[in-house]
């Protein structure tokens, strides 16, 4: 997808996952090194789907949206913005691990500075399911951590230090989360501690793996790398942050994650659908 020459967008059906968003060349998503195409796992990157399960939970972690391949339902020009439609149904594969019909259409639209995504799940089932869903984009990021040299002499250790007084420039952080309740997944994401964001900017200056209940419908990332974007969400209640620090020792230091995600259970009847909007907007 490419509007004008000044934004790009790359969709895979494997997984039904956005895996970049370019804006003037410049890449605002990530891909893990680890992430690999062939279908063997989901994308390890880009915007993942968690359906029907964000998880823990009975399921696979995140459950199997992100491991299916979806269809085309159209490719469209909305004013010159390019707009493609993915579907994703029930299966064999899915009913082995969640007995349940539903259709998920996925519609991704790229404007000029604008990457919009818009979910409908509908149960296609006679009796009523739950589920629990998110988005789970990976931001591309600078954080004050990221030093490409060892620090082992004296003119390493100046630069480190006037990193680190210029973090408030070059560090990744969110802003809009100071209020919410927080349930925090470290150390055991079975018993997440409750408590309450108190910062107006959070960084990510260690592991991170947070749920923000009750989210704003709109935050503001700095990326580090001079960029501002915009979440901004309808439907979308609850946020999850996540940077796995030292876990994932190469690549921590280049991304984060900021996740729209429903935490709660959404219960649909049958024929009843569910909507969630999400718009990344480039300041
Ligand atoms: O490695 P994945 O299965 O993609 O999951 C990566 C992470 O996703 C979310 O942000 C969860 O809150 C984390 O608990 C989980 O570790």
């Amino acid at each position: 997808m490419e509007v004008l020459c000044s934004s790009e967008a790359e969709v895979y059906l494997h997984g039904g996952c956005v895996t970049s968003w370019k804006l003037d060349g410049k890449e605002l998503l990530f891909l893990r090194p680890d992430a690999v195409f062939n279908g063997e796992k989901p994308i390890s990157g880009g915007i993942p789907h968690c359906f029907p399960q964000f998880g823990p939970g009975p399921l696979q972690q995140h459950g199997f949206a992100r491991n299916m391949e979806w269809s085309i339902v159209s490719v469209e020009n909305m004013q010159m913005n390019p707009c493609v439609t993915l579907e994703l149904k029930d299966s064999p594969y899915s009913r082995g691990m969640w007995d349940y019909g539903f259709r998920a259409l996925y519609k991704v639209t790229l404007h000029k500075d604008t990457l919009s995504t818009q979910i409908t799940i509908t149960n296609t089932h006679h009796t009523p399911f739950s589920f629990t869903t998110a988005l789970h984009t990976y931001f591309k990021v600078s954080t004050i951590f990221k030093t490409n040299r060892n620090i082992n002499n004296y003119v390493d250790i100046c630069i480190y230090l006037i990193r680190v007084m210029q973090a408030s420039a070059e560090e990744a952080s969110v802003k809009c989360l100071k209020g919410c309740k927080t349930l925090n997944k470290e150390p055991d994401p079975r018993n997440p501690v409750e408590g309450k964001e108190e910062r107006d900017v959070v960084t990510f200056l260690g592991f991170v793996d947070c749920i923000y209940l009750d989210a704003p419908d709109e935050l503001h990332l700095d990326n580090g790398l001079g960029d501002s974007i915009t979440i901004r969400n309808t439907n979308w209640s609850d946020t999850v942050l996540w940077n796995p620090y030292l876990t994932m020792e190469s690549c921590y230091k280049d991304f984060v994650c900021v996740e729209n995600a429903r935490i709660g259970e959404i219960e649909l009847q049958p024929n009843q659908s569910w909507t969630g909007v999400q718009h990344l907007i480039k300041a």
